[in-house]
């Protein structure tokens, strides 16, 4: 059979394609809200309601599906989420009120929670080591062009059709994808397009625990009790409020901060975005890079990113300091950067510290953290940004972000968790007392 030369490459690139679309149909709302707001007579804090139901889901769920993909396997477990996501975007267009909406948005939000984690667990296999945080950069550079693709196409979608036919469409392309993906995806060991070069640099470049099936699963207690989770979580959970807020925030801080109208929005909200997206490629770069360079090992090599993303959000710490609305756009920049950077990290040590069985399973459990964080400092920033502004809460990220650094480096061992679990050598037998 004919190979197919960087094959893991393409594979990498059909995981992308997956986290565009579960980004664009997760955006889908955010673009449609003023349409079903004005034809679904639905108030603004019916809206928020839509969008805290598809929140809780995916924080509650990230978990649950990597439990799910960890037995199930990547290419089954990732299809039949990816399929429920299709089906419950499109069944969307079902909705009349502000609770069938919120209905349909908690189930899309509970399917699309295995997005990250089995993005990380195709990593896992296809790539070696070293390559690790370049294919998650890859992947998880899908979540801000989904969110970019999704303005244009929703509102297209919207314009010459429907609010509807924006969730039939965006389900129905996220159903093909799904299909392909149950006809493409398969384990290296597996492809037999794969060459036999390219599989043997792939397993061999993997850690033992991703290499060898020893049938041991850690279950989700052990995972939480190992202090290799905490030194990933906590500093995901301080990292991500971050990312909600350069989400959700930055169009109605240039207009409340500096007046922007609507043109002005369109025409620089989106930058941040952009450097999200290079802070994710280049970020994934930077471990395999920082190993040539400085000589260190994996795991230092991702803490080191870590720290240089916790420094670099500093910038945007620094608004407060600076009147000029151009100058806060490119601190936001930097910040965007920044964030996707050493989230890319964070991501990457799930998958260098837990093993083949449990790996989605502990990522899912850190996500799950991590979006804990960003609700709670979304419901912060509703309740400050008017009195305090949003210049403290910008500061506040930095400092949360240069906290996770310090975990980072105090709290996680070089070492993977399989190691911390084995139960401790039995005591030496007290010398019988004559
Ligand atoms: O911090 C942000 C992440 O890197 C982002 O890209 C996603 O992975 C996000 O966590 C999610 O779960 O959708």
């Amino acid at each position: 059979m004919r190979k197919i030369k960087g094959l893991r490459w393409y594979m990498i690139g059909l995981v992308t394609i997956g986290t565009v679309l579960g980004y664009l149909t997760r955006n889908a709302i955010a673009v449609a809200a003023p349409t079903l707001e004005a034809q679904l007579h639905i108030t603004t804090q019916q809206y928020s309601y839509i969008v805290a139901a598809y929140s809780a889901c995916y924080t509650v769920m990230q978990p649950v599906a990597g439990y799910i993909l960890d037995i199930l396997g990547t290419k089954v477990g990732y299809a039949v989420f990816a399929i429920m996501w299709a089906i419950f975007c499109a069944a969307t267009a079902l909705a009349n009120s502000w609770g069938g909406l919120a209905i349909a948005r908690a189930a899309v939000g509970a399917a699309e929670a295995a997005m990250i984690p089995a993005g990380l667990k195709a990593s896992s296999e296809w790539f070696p080591a070293k390559e690790r945080s370049i294919a998650v950069g890859y992947f998880n550079v899908g979540s801000s062009i989904g969110a970019m693709v999704a303005p244009p196409l929703v509102v297209w979608a919207i314009v010459a059709h429907s609010w509807q036919m924006a969730f039939i469409i965006t389900g129905v392309l996220s159903l093909i994808w799904a299909l392909c993906w149950l006809v493409f995806y398969k384990h290296p060991r597996q492809q037999k397009k794969l060459s036999d070069s390219e599989r043997d640099y792939i397993l061999s470049g993997q850690e033992s625990h991703h290499q060898i099936d020893n049938g041991k699963k850690m279950s989700a207690g052990q995972i939480l009790r190992n202090r290799q989770f905490w030194g990933i979580a906590l500093p995901r959970f301080l990292a991500e409020p971050a990312w909600g807020t350069f989400n959700a925030w930055i169009p109605l801080f240039m207009f409340k901060a500096y007046g922007f109208n609507l043109k002005e929005i369109a025409m620089f909200a989106w930058m941040p975005m952009l450097f999200a997206d290079l802070g994710c490629i280049v970020g994934g770069y930077l471990p395999p890079l920082f190993q040539r360079l400085f000589g260190v090992n994996l795991i230092v090599s991702r803490k080191l990113v870590v720290t240089m993303g916790a420094v670099l959000m500093i910038a945007p710490g620094t608004i407060g300091l600076f009147t000029s609305p151009y100058v806060a756009i490119a601190l936001l920049c930097v910040g965007g950067f920044a964030h996707q950077a050493l989230s890319g990290a964070l991501i990457t040590l799930s998958s260098d510290v837990f093993g083949r069985n449990e790996v989605a399973t502990a990522n899912g459990l850190t996500g799950m953290a991590a979006w804990t964080a960003s609700t709670m400092f979304a419901l912060v920033v509703g309740a400050l940004a008017d009195t305090l502004g949003f210049s403290p809460l910008f500061a506040a990220l930095a400092v949360f972000d240069l906290l996770g650094a310090l975990v980072i480096w105090t709290v996680l061992k070089n070492k993977p968790a399989a190691e911390l679990e084995q139960t401790p050598a039995a005591p030496a037998a007290e010398p019988v007392r004559s």
